[in-house]
């Protein structure tokens, strides 16, 4: 469940780096402020983590810099390796936001960057509450990712990308899961999280989520 984009990174691995640096017009945009926003989740979270969609490793780059202990979480097998060769006293395995084992640990918080639209409305809720079964109160879900204020925010930027040929921008904004904050705030809540949101870009936003 919430496996269907993991092929598209197999074409990504390589070049995912230098999207994320600007050096891709189309995504230069969602992509914006992009170390900024891997230190402002890094700052909110301590102890043992677990992150998802580690990708190439940049996040688990800062969670390790601060001196957390790291889980990663990965579908893309490419991606997998990229993160274990990067980082090879850490554990990182095989599963996704929604199917995934850690075995033994107490888990202080859950993090991930660019990953939770991979998920339907409906999967993110539940999601959301598996993570709350695992935490402590206290314990923290922060997560930024690409969220629009209201569905009619989201087609205007849609149209602004198709206006300026940013088509695979489109393409990707029509294919995934990409929701709006009420409807976030709405499951946050519902699974027993106190959740604020902070606007990164134009795109993203931040979620701290603490539990109730
Ligand atoms: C856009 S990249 C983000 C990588 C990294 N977190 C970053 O901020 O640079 C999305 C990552 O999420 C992974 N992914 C895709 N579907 C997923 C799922 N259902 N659960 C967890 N990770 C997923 C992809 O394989 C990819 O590594």
């Amino acid at each position: 469940m919430g496996r269907e984009f993991v092929n598209i990174f197999d074409g990504w691995a390589d070049s995912y780096d230098a999207s994320v640096s600007g050096k891709d017009p189309e995504y230069r945009d969602v992509f914006n402020g992009y170390e900024t926003i891997l230190n402002e989740v890094a700052q909110r979270v301590s102890g043992t983590i677990i992150e998802f969609g580690t990708g190439t490793g940049n996040l688990t780059a800062k969670l390790m810099e601060a001196g957390f202990s790291v889980i990663g979480i990965e579908p893309n097998t490419k991606m997998l390796d990229v993160t274990a060769k990067r980082f090879p006293s850490i554990q990182v395995i095989d599963g996704d936001l929604l199917e995934f084992k850690v075995v033994n640990e107490h888990i202080d918080a859950i993090v991930s960057t660019y990953v939770f639209h991979h998920l339907t409305d409906e999967e993110k809720g539940l999601a959301l509450k598996k993570y709350a079964n695992l935490l402590s109160k206290n314990g923290k879900v922060v997560f930024a990712d690409t969220v629009f204020l209201t569905e009619a925010a989201k087609q205007a930027q849609i149209s602004k990308e198709r206006n300026r040929g940013f088509l695979n921008v489109v393409e990707d904004l029509e294919r995934e899961y990409y929701t709006t904050i009420p409807i976030l705030e709405e499951l946050f809540t519902e699974a027993g999280f106190q959740v604020e949101f902070v606007k990164m870009n134009d795109y993203v936003w931040l979620m701290d989520a603490t539990k109730k």
